[in-house]
């Protein structure tokens, strides 16, 4: 019999708990597939745990930990960006492969940490860290490594799809729904992470560099979140055969010079009601990706949570341990590259600006009820070349003013940006115009 697979887990929080707990349960289908015994053998942890296996050696030194030859694999699961990274690398260098579930440390030094794990044959597996348990990563990097995308579109927060559904179907308040969505383990250490769009930003540049081959560039994506949404916006975007949700954009475009860029985009944005992403609810992700020659696939499942999680991370301990089984463990044999191209063929196809970013748009325009205040509006609209879709006015509401509610097909964001300034300074127009975008890619 081989010997044992030595595994420890940094951080017994959420997830790490969740890993332990799907160890203990799943012990005999772990064992049965790898044909060999895992075992935990060491738990960095600031506080003795009394609820954990006796054998189990538990550390406060998370360093000692990651370098300690009584392990083959260590599991990050404490977050952040700055001991996360230390002792990822410190692991790294002691010839450790490592497993994570931090998306914001990879999205934000990523293109580090792979670089350092390739110098030392090592493999840094992240499953877990785009779209909880759905096995994305693999479907992107394996499944589909023989096709071009030309697009994914996906809701890959949990918390921030968690608060959205329950907000309409049950009309409770934000806070509320955010409180229980930490309760059930779902939200970021410093939730503004989840509602604000920056987890998903995180994630999406992550989908974005395996779906191109481009290097890591959270920095250039585009993010709006959900705090500013009301159920007003929600409730008359149903009316016109919409939903609100927050999704996640990469799309490759070219321009009519035939020089290629790519949008990364995260935002609320309304999509058919029809649609299959319009339809993901609560703690579910979806991720739609548009490929050729395949064409649509969709990949839905549980986003967040301490189960699903640990069913990602030890997904990735899984091909480690076939990897560690082999007599060439090296990225040269059984090694899928991380960003799923190998890493001297990262291509520098530019990411668009916000301004250069095509969508269709929502706009709640609030004017008081003057005969020709639609027409100047429409005429404005017509002027910048932006065509509407479909025009809603709502009743009086107050003081004589009324909402206007406008559809548009997809125009370039820097023509819509000229379109409102020159709306909001119509005499008639009371309020600054609030835009949702809309697309009909999801
Ligand atoms: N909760 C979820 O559903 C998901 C979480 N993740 C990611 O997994 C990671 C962990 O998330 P959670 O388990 O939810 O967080 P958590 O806050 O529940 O757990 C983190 C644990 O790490 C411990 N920790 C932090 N710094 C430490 C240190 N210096 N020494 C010892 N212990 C330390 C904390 O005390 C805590 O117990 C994060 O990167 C998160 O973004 C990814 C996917 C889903
Ligand atoms: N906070 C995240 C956790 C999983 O990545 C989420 O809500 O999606
Ligand atoms: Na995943």
């Amino acid at each position: 019999m081989s010997k044992p697979i030595k595994l420890a887990i940094l951080g017994l929080g959420t997830v790490g708990t969740g890993v332990i707990n799907l160890i203990n349960d799943n012990l005999d289908e772990l064992k049965r597939r790898s044909g060999r015994d895992i075992i935990i053998t060491e738990v960095g942890t600031r506080r003795q745990r009394d609820d954990i296996d006796a054998s189990i050696i538990q550390n406060d030194d998370l360093m000692a930990v990651a370098a300690s030859d009584n392990v083959d694999i260590v599991i990050e699961v404490i977050g952040g960006t700055t001991f996360a990274k230390d002792i990822i690398m410190h692991a790294i260098k002691h010839g450790k492969h490592v497993v994570t579930a931090n998306k914001a440390l990879l999205a934000e030094h990523g293109n580090e940490i792979f670089a350092l794990a390739e110098a030392n044959n090592v493999h840094v597996a992240y499953e877990a860290a785009v779209a909880g348990g759905i096995p994305i990563i693999k479907v992107m990097r394996e499944a589909l490594a023989a096709n071009k995308v030309d697009w994914l579109a996906g809701i890959i927060n949990g918390t921030g799809n968690f608060i959205m559904s329950e907000m309409r179907d049950t009309g409770r308040p934000f806070a509320d729904v955010l409180k229980e969505a930490q309760d059930l383990g779902y939200a970021e250490a410093d939730p503004t992470f989840d509602v604000e769009g920056i987890d998903a930003a995180h994630k999406l540049a992550l989908l974005a560099s395996i779906a191109f081959g481009i290097p890591l560039q959270f920095d250039k994506v585009y993010c709006e979140g959900i705090t500013a949404i009301t159920l007003q916006d929600v409730n008359y975007a149903e009316e016109l055969g919409y939903r609100i949700k927050h999704v996640g954009f990469a799309v490759r475009r070219t321009n009519d010079k035939g020089e290629e860029g790519i949008e990364l985009r995260v935002h609320p944005t309304l999509i058919p009601q029809d649609a299959l992403l319009a339809n993901v609810n609560g703690v579910k992700n979806a991720v739609l990706v548009n490929s050729h020659p395949l064409g649509q696939t969709l990949y839905y499942g549980d986003g967040a949570g301490a189960g699903a999680t640990a069913s990602a991370v030890m997904a990735d301990v899984m091909d480690l341990v076939r990897v560690l089984g082999t007599d060439n463990s090296s990225q040269h044999g059984h090694h899928v590259p991380h960003l799923s191209f190998l890493p001297k063929q990262l291509s520098d196809t530019p990411i668009l600006r916000a301004e250069q970013m095509i969508t269709g748009y929502y706009l709640r325009v609030h004017a008081y009820d003057n005969p020709g205040v639609l027409a100047d509006i429409t005429r404005i609209l017509s002027d910048a070349g932006i065509n509407i879709d479909a025009i809603l006015q709502k009743p009086a509401h107050k003081a004589g003013q009324v909402p206007i509610i406008i559809l548009t097909l997809p125009v370039v964001e820097s023509q819509m940006n000229l379109a409102i300034e020159k709306i909001e300074k119509l005499d008639a127009i009371t309020d600054k115009v609030v835009r949702i975008r809309l697309d009909e890619l999801a």
